[in-house]
Parts: C-alpha cells; sequence; structure tokens
C-alpha cells in the first residue's frame, strides 16, 4: 500500500527508480522528492545540513534517505554519488536542484561574489552531474539528469550573477544532451519562475511583497507544480525532452513590466494610441 499517491501520475510511473535530489531537504527540491516517491521511486535527499536532511526524510517516509556533503566540494559530491549507488545499486533519475544567489545590483557583485554565484550553481551542478553519469548512467546504458535553473531569461534584476550562472547551466544541459544521447542518458532544464518556498524569507521585503505582481499569472509559482514537472521528465516522455530548457514561470519570462507603464498614462490613467493615417496614404 502506498502511504502517498500522486494527485495527477498513474500509480507506479516510477516504481523501481532510484533518484538523488540535491537540496532535496528543502523547498523545491522536497517537494520534488515527495512526489518522485509518490510515483514510486526511492529518493536520496543531499544538502549540507543533516538535521534539515534528517527532518525532510522522516516526513517523507521510508522511501526517502539522506546523504550529507556540500556538492562544491569534489570528494562529498563523490561519496553522495556512492552513497546512492551503495544503498540502491542504480542512479536513474539525478535532480540538480542545489543553488541559489544572494540579492544584489548587478554592478555591486564582488568578484568573490561572482566566484561563489558560478561554483555553486555551475561547478557543483557540472560535477553532480559528471559523477552521475561516470559512475551511474553509463555503466546501465540509461538516466536522465534535470538541471532546475531559473525565469526570466533576460537576466533577472538583483540576480544577474545567477542568470549568467543558470544560462551557463541551460547551455551545458543542450550539450550535454547531444554529448551523452548514445549512453542513454537524456538532459533537460527546468527553468523555474517565482516559486512560494520558505527561501524566498533570505530576501529584503519590498522584493518579497513585489516579486508575485512580476508575474503575469499574479501569483508565486507552488512547490507541487514543480514537482510534477520533475516526475513528468523523470517518466519516458523526458526522454525525447532531451536537450530542452521547460519554462515553468506562469508567463514571467513575458513580462516586460507592468501595463499600462506608468509614464505613458494620461491624468486619467489611459494608454494614448496612434493616431490612423487616412485610408489613402497608407
Ligand atoms: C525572488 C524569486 C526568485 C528566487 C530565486 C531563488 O533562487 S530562491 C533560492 C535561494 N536559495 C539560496 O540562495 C540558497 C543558496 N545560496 C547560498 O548559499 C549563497 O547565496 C551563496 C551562493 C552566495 C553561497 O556561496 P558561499 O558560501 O561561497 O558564499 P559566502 O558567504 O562565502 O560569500 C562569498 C562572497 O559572495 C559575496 N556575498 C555572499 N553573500 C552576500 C550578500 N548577502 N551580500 C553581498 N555579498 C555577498 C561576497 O562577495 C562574499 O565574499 P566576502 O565578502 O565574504 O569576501
Ligand atoms: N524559489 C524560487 O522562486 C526559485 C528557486 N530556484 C532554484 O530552485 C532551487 C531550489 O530553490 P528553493 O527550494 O526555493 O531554495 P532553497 O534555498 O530552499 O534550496 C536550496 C537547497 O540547496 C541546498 N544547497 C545549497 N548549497 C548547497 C551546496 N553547496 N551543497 C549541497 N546542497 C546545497 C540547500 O541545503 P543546505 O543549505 O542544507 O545545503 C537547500 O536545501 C535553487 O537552485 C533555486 O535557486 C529557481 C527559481 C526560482
Amino acid at each position: 500500500m502506498r502511504a502517498v499517491s500522486s494527485e495527477i501520475f498513474a500509480p507506479g510511473l516510477l516504481d523501481g527508480q532510484a533518484a538523488l535530489v540535491t537540496g532535496g531537504g528543502t523547498g523545491l527540491g522536497r517537494a520534488a522528492a515527495a512526489e518522485l516517491i509518490a510515483c514510486g521511486a526511492q529518493v536520496v535527499l543531499a544538502g549540507r545540513r543533516a538535521e534539515v536532511l534528517e527532518a525532510t526524510a522522516a516526513r517523507l517516509g521510508p522511501a526517502a534517505t539522506t546523504a550529507t556533503g556540500d556538492i562544491r566540494v569534489d570528494d562529498d559530491a563523490e561519496r553522495i554519488v556512492a552513497t546512492v549507488l551503495e544503498r540502491h545499486g542504480r542512479l536513474d533519475l539525478l535532480v540538480n536542484n542545489a543553488g541559489g544567489q544572494y540579492f544584489v545590483p548587478a554592478e555591486a557583485i564582488a568578484t568573490r561574489g561572482w566566484q561563489a554565484v558560478m561554483r555553486l550553481n555551475v561547478g557543483g551542478t557540472t560535477r553532480m552531474a559528471e559523477l552521475a553519469v561516470e559512475r551511474a548512467m553509463r555503466p546501465a546504458g540509461r538516466g536522465t539528469i534535470v538541471n532546475v535553473t531559473l525565469s526570466p531569461h533576460h537576466g533577472l534584476a538583483g540576480m544577474t550573477h545567477s542568470s549568467a550562472a543558470r544560462a551557463a547551466v541551460e547551455s551545458l544541459t543542450r550539450a550535454w544532451a547531444e554529448r551523452w544521447a548514445g549512453d542513454g542518458i537524456a538532459v533537460i532544464a527546468v527553468a523555474a519562475g517565482h516559486f512560494q518556498t520558505d527561501a524566498l524569507d533570505k530576501y529584503p521585503a519590498p522584493v518579497r511583497e513585489s516579486v508575485a505582481r512580476m508575474v503575469p499569472l499574479q501569483r508565486l509559482g507552488q512547490p507541487r507544480e514543480h514537482a510534477w514537472l520533475v516526475a513528468l521528465l523523470a517518466s519516458e516522455l523526458g526522454r525525447s525532452l532531451s536537450g530542452s530548457v521547460v519554462t515553468l514561470d506562469g508567463a514571467r519570462d513575458n513580462w516586460c513590466g507592468p501595463w499600462p507603464p506608468p509614464a505613458i498614462t494620461d491624468d486619467g490613467g489611459d494608454v494614448p494610441v496612434e493616431e490612423r493615417r487616412p485610408a489613402a496614404t497608407r
């Protein structure tokens, strides 16, 4: 008997699969892990804080176990992947979810800040992908890697270091998909918009309070929506989506600022319209 079943996927969609979710103790990673388990997978949650991982594993039940480590540190990354293989003898899905940045205007990003954000989001993601491929997926002739990136794609104000890092990951996603296709490995990026997770608490109050208004859907994404997409990509369909960047953002990528732009409205709030030329001169 399954403790919790998926709200939208058929029972047993991912039966027998072993997944590794980095950053699986919190937020989007925790939600993804819960959905993968609901679909039948065994999931290893990785992150730096053992107590956070243990609390999440206790919440998710026996299909969830933990591996503590820092994805930026090679020995830790190796140990995390080795733990999955010792425990399950396979690794079908890597969700490269651990990542992040701090809020800062582009012109104020210090060199060490660039390095920190690149090291986590590009370096850590790359090392985890390489290890998953070398140690588990290539030998098995099969596997899926989901890289969590960021929308909007045109440079998220206050997070431009992260936008650049995630652009690199999306570029790597396309290259890896091509390079590893012959090994039976699919690589997909999920460009997440703005989601309701505890991580938003760390941002300045005006950022937190305004973030949903920048989403054309006019609400934050719910972690379970992201989790459904991760589970879908872990299914057979994910294999044919290899090389894609799937944007899940309530149209945030298409947001060009509030409409009407305050500077162009008249005193009554109306938007000026273009004079129509007489028909003969059109
Ligand atoms: C809004 C909706 C969208 C949401 C998107 C999300 O992703 S939500 C998910 C969000 N979740 C997460 O973001 C979780 C993961 N994020 C993290 O762990 C950190 O943001 C990290 C990536 C910077 C960690 O890298 P690390 O441990 O290597 O960092 P470190 O502490 O050792 O600093 C190194 C350098 O970076 C610089 N610098 C750093 N902080 C600040 C700051 N506040 N101020 C100014 N500068 C700062 C500074 O130059 C520093 O050098 P210094 O001055 O010491 O010589
Ligand atoms: N919430 C949102 O609106 C959006 C989030 N994203 C991205 O989605 C992912 C998850 O975000 P969210 O859940 O909201 O935020 P969290 O801050 O809760 O998630 C980050 C997770 O990564 C882990 N982590 C961070 N650094 C490392 C490291 N060096 N090694 C191992 N684990 C690490 C953290 O655990 P620990 O500290 O214990 O290591 C934490 O569990 C992140 O990549 C984020 O940037 C993208 C777009 C929007």
